[in-house]
């Protein structure tokens, strides 16, 4: 058996240094072919890295590792076999991380605590029979610990062991059976490292033993495996999170500073991030090919790709987030927890604590979280466990809806949330239907009780469940809805989805959010944020606005008024529902949603509303005022906005986006009208009673017609495309807004005057044409 205790070989760690010339790892890195040119981003690499090498990107480049440089400093760009950042970094195929890395230098920590406790003595007697076992191979799942302790001829319950941690777990059916392990292991040291047993937890080991948090012990789940114990679920992770104190420093780590200070120091990686653009751009541009007028420009304002506005400050900073996703899982204490995650699981984290004193967290989303923390002690349902992928409750996402902004913005943002949603996120696999509804019931009706007698008594608009049976974190759109407390006085038909809704207001226009449609995290500060893209955009009505990735339209909707029409593009059904059902309570009508992914029929839309690409030269020739003027605002500037204002990281699983089925079909209905052709240029195109007629757009949606008030299935195939591209012709100037943007938008989109990219890094847009306006910056806005 000694062989298989052999770690795996670990390069050299002296001072944290990896030694570039490792030669197993770079002689088998050379083998990886190169990343193509085109690789964009992280993102990108990701998409592809599954193709590559198993060694691709395992190792940190040592241009970071070094000066904490990226891919610019780097002579191989973007095109490096090496990772440039912690987060472009893969786990090797043996589940290790590249020694040098934080995540591997945690694992490293948390092993030697476990090995610092290992030299006490391990507690023998009937009350703790759940251990540690420390000085595993990081390689090693259960499946290889299991017949390991076989062979060793030790007799346990249950053992557990994740793939990249030098810990397990073992739960021993007597004491007994505890101390013939104990022996036997001290007296076979193997491949010269001993394993030891350890007490799981020193603090959580006395809670225990407390009736509720062992009531799960032995309950097995479908898959025969028993779930974690409470003592497992935090044992590992007190050494690593103990640098963190609580939730606060893990969700709102600028907490501590001023709101002056935050701002500075977001200021100041803002500019980082954009210097590096532009320095990135320079190695890029190929040698024959002078660079653009920005990049030459950029030397007068110290290396910036164009003016860089500053940070726009959140109008209000405490209580900000209207929606917080809390986790369910034990605390460091071993307590049923409703809360923050101290921690990333990949680095063995999955230690829950409560959101106290988060400042991003309202009053009435803490009151939730406590209220269904309460509900849970008692429960018998298990807490979903992130090592063993099983368990029921999984989290809860309190959404809240404010009322119309008073004229003065009140720093008590809590005073103005008048709705509540709240999403409980569970996995049913293995439940028995009859025992989950009576917990449900139990549930509702301690939530609605709790919330009316609150003093003063909690807005609670609606109660649903998401039966999320996946393994990751984010649940994916479809996921099947059960709803407990359906709205008053608003029932619309439709599906689940549709009739579970609140309300909230940007610029006083009010939308309507169903459980699992984005909608920005910080109101107030998403207003601000659309009022100056849209200053920056210079629209008007003979402007077409797009709305890439409209969700549920805020963008375009805000800005309708200004403009001729807005096209919101967007792949969520549920999300082009809630947008067409805004416009519609807003008397919006010069707009129109398509439902789809936007690389996708972002090219058809353009030649709908544009015509050809040779009309579109043509049309560009004639609208060369308008070019020139354009040219004029080529370093319109950037700015960024403070929607996150104290935390660094964003609460998990905000971003809807990443949860997307990126399979979702170009296929999709349009929900809106299209259009009468003489409405077009008067900007008065009906979209409003289109998203009437089509109040459920996606079951409706019949035909392949463009006609007003008919759904289309997919807005590129219109028999009408000729008519409207020559109406097109009325829009002078064509923007498009992206949030977020996408790697995919660039090289498929081509058309528009000017792209204002939200929410984001700059990414440089060619303008129109790129052979005829090589040297033109987009006016390009970062927020
Ligand atoms: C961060 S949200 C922003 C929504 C909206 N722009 C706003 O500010 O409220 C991004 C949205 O993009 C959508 N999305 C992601 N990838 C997309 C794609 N390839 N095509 C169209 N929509 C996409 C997601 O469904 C999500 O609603």
């Amino acid at each position: 058996m000694e062989d298989v205790l052999t770690p795996p070989p670990q390069p050299e760690l002296v001072g944290e240094k990896r030694k570039r010339d490792e030669t197993s790892l770079d002689a088998s890195i050379e083998d990886a072919p190169a990343a193509p040119a085109s690789t964009g981003g992280a993102e990108d690499a990701a998409g592809s890295d599954v193709a590559r090498h198993p060694m691709w990107k395992t190792s940190l480049c040592s241009y970071f590792r070094r000066r904490g440089a990226g891919a610019e400093e780097c002579s191989h760009g973007e095109s490096c076999r090496y990772a440039h950042t912690e987060e472009e970094l893969r786990p090797r195929p043996d589940g290790t991380w590249d020694p040098t890395s934080d995540r591997a230098k945690k694992l490293r920590k948390v092993a030697a605590e476990a090995q610092e406790e290992a030299e006490e003595e391990v507690t023998v007697d009937e009350q703790s029979l759940e251990k540690c076992l420390v000085g595993l191979p990081m390689g090693w799942t259960a499946d290889r610990l299991k017949p390991f302790l076989q062979d060793q001829g030790i007799s346990y319950a249950i053992a557990k062991k994740k793939k990249g941690m030098t810990v397990g777990f073992v739960t021993f059916q007597s004491v007994e059976q505890l101390t013939n392990a104990v022996q036997i292991l001290k007296k076979n040291p193997s491949g010269g490292k001993e394993i030891k047993i350890v007490d799981a937890n020193r603090r959580s080991h006395q809670k225990a033993h407390d009736g509720a948090l062992v009531s799960n012990t032995g309950t097995t789940t479908e898959n025969g495996s028993s779930p974690t114990t409470p003592a497992e679920e935090t044992s590992v992770l007190e050494s690593v999170s103990s640098s963190k104190k609580g939730a606060r420093d893990a969700v709102t780590p600028l907490a501590n500073m001023t709101y002056i200070d935050q701002l500075e120091h977001k200021n100041q990686s803002m500019a980082q991030i954009l210097k590096k653009l532009t320095r990135n751009a320079r190695k890029a541009c190929p040698p024959a090919i002078p660079h653009p007028d920005w990049v030459f420009k950029s030397k007068e304002i110290g290396g910036l790709p164009c003016k860089f506005e500053g940070i726009l400050e959140s109008p209000v900073v405490n209580g900000y987030r209207n929606k917080c996703e809390f986790s369910v899982g034990y605390s460091l204490e071993g307590k049923k927890t409703v809360g923050f995650m101290l921690g990333n699981f990949r680095e063995g984290v999955t230690a829950v604590e409560e959101p106290v004193n988060c400042p991003n967290v309202s009053e009435i989303s803490c009151k939730y979280a406590q209220m269904f923390q309460d509900f849970l002690q008692p429960s018998s349902f298990p807490l979903w466990s992130r090592i063993d992928n099983s368990g029921f409750w999984r989290q809860l996402t309190v959404r809240e809806g404010r009322c119309p902004a008073e004229a003065v913005v009140s720093q008590n943002a809590e005073s103005q949330i008048s709705e509540v949603m709240l999403i409980v996120q569970v996995c049913s696999t293995g439940v028995d239907e009859a025992l989950m509804k009576e917990e449900f019931d139990k549930l509702s009706a301690i939530l609605i009780q709790g919330a009316a007698t609150c003093s003063p008594p909690l807005p609670l608009t609606t109660i649903v469940v998401q039966d999320h049976k996946g393994i990751s974190n984010a649940a994916p759109t479809d996921c099947p809805l059960i709803p407990l407390l359906v709205p008053k006085g608003d029932q619309l038909d439709g599906t689940t989805e549709d009739k579970i809704r609140i309300h909230d207001h940007i610029s006083n226009l009010k939308f309507s959010l169903s459980p699992t449609a984005f909608f920005q995290v910080n109101t107030l500060a998403a207003e601000r944020l659309y009022t100056l893209a849209g200053d920056w955009a210079n629209l008007n009505s003979d402007t077409l606005l797009f709305d890439v990735c409209c969700g549920t339209g805020t963008i375009g909707l805000t800005l309708a008024q200004h403009v001729g029409m807005v096209v919101g593009i967007e792949m969520n059904e549920s999300a082009v529902s809630n947008a067409c059902r805004n416009a519609l309570v807003n008397g919006i009508k010069n707009c129109r949603f398509v439902c789809g992914k936007a690389e996708d029929v972002m090219g058809p839309l353009l030649t709908e509303y544009l015509g050809s690409p040779q009309q579109q030269a043509a049309a560009s020739k004639s609208n060369s005022e308008i070019d020139d003027a354009s040219k004029n605002e080529d370093t319109i500037g950037c700015a960024s906005y403070d929607g996150e204002n104290i935390d660094s990281s964003k609460q998990r699983n905000d971003n809807a986006e990443g949860q997307q089925p990126m399979g979702a079909s170009v296929d999709h209905p349009t929900c809106a009208s299209e259009v009468d052709e003489n409405n077009v240029a008067s900007g008065e195109q009906n979209c409003g009673e289109a998203s009437l007629v089509n109040d459920k757009p996606i079951e409706t949606a019949s035909d392949n017609s463009l006609e007003q008030g008919k759904a289309c299935k997919d807005g590129s195939s219109s028999p009408n495309n000729n008519v409207l591209a020559a109406n097109a012709c009325q829009f002078k100037n064509v923007v498009a807004i992206v949030d977020s943007p996408r790697v995919g938008l660039r090289p498929t989109v081509r058309g528009w005057d000017r792209i204002i990219q939200v929410l984001s890094t700059v990414v440089p847009q060619n303008w129109r044409d790129e052979r005829e306006h090589q040297s033109t910056f987009p006016a390009t806005l970062t927020v």
